[in-house]
């Protein structure tokens, strides 16, 4: 299965991904999340490219354990990967908000998350994601979040953002999951297969947007299809 090296990021040469993975990575994956990954391809085929690459998790895991979070969001679970890699860099009383609007792809991943001894931290809740989010704010409109993982459907990130940026505490961080689109972003719409254009253009607007936002400091890392960091200042 390790050779199933994903096409998905915006690495273009497959020899440097294929290092990244086999040198760095791999022999660090958590023996639950290769185990997950592994019945997602089984299960899922090219689907299975849909979840975070290993090195991602892997920075993702880092920052989160940085920053000392204990309570985080995740919106777009699928089978879990990103959610399980979040599970186990949480301290024993932290726990995820998890939410998706598909409950079939997590139910295979939730076998893992058993194993692995950390489902105990997990609440999944299957919603539409802005609803969701609407709930929480009318329920509890306090920033109670230190950490959001923004993974679901792409152009409805700037909705989304406006509402994590009331429920994540000031010093806390938005990551937003495929900001790189591919590489498309950076590419003329005619090169662009048509069925991606859509969600192209919204990220590469999204992108401006949250570059000239002051109420945030901004990074966009350049790991899996890339991932901007937004942490609130104010
Ligand atoms: C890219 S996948 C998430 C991958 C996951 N983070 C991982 O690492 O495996 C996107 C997920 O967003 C979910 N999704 C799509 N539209 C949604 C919506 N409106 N609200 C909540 N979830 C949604 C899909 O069901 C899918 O599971």
């Amino acid at each position: 299965m390790e050779n199933l090296i994903p096409i998905k990021g915006i690495l273009k040469t497959e020899a440097l991904k294929k290092y990244i993975f086999e040198t760095t990575a791999y022999p660090r994956e958590h023996e639950e999340l290769k185990k997950l990954r592994e019945a997602t391809v089984h299960k899922y085929g090219k689907l299975s490219e849909m979840e975070v690459p290993v090195d991602e998790g892997q920075f993702l895991s880092m920052l989160i354990k940085m920053m000392n979070a204990k309570n985080t969001l995740e919106l777009g679970v699928f089978t879990g990967y990103s959610l399980l890699t979040t599970a186990l860099a949480l301290p024993e009383d932290g726990r995820i908000t998890a939410i998706d609007i598909d409950k079939e792809a997590y139910e295979l991943g939730l076998e893992f998350i058993k194993n692995a001894g950390v489902d105990h931290k997990i609440n999944f809740t299957q919603s539409d994601g802005l609803q969701a989010l609407d709930k929480m704010l009318s329920e509890n409109p306090k920033p109670e979040f230190d950490f959001a993982f923004v993974d679901a459907n792409k152009t409805k990130y700037a909705d989304a953002y406006e509402r994590l940026m009331k429920l994540v505490k000031v010093g806390g961080i938005i990551a937003f999951d495929n900001t790189l689109w591919l590489g498309y972003v950076a590419e003329e719409e005619e090169c662009v297969p048509e069925h991606l254009r859509v969600c192209r253009k919204t990220l590469m607007e999204l992108n401006k947007q949250l570059a000239s936002d002051p109420r945030i400091e901004l990074s966009q890392v350049s790991i899996g299809d890339g991932v901007t960091l937004c942490r609130r200042l104010v």
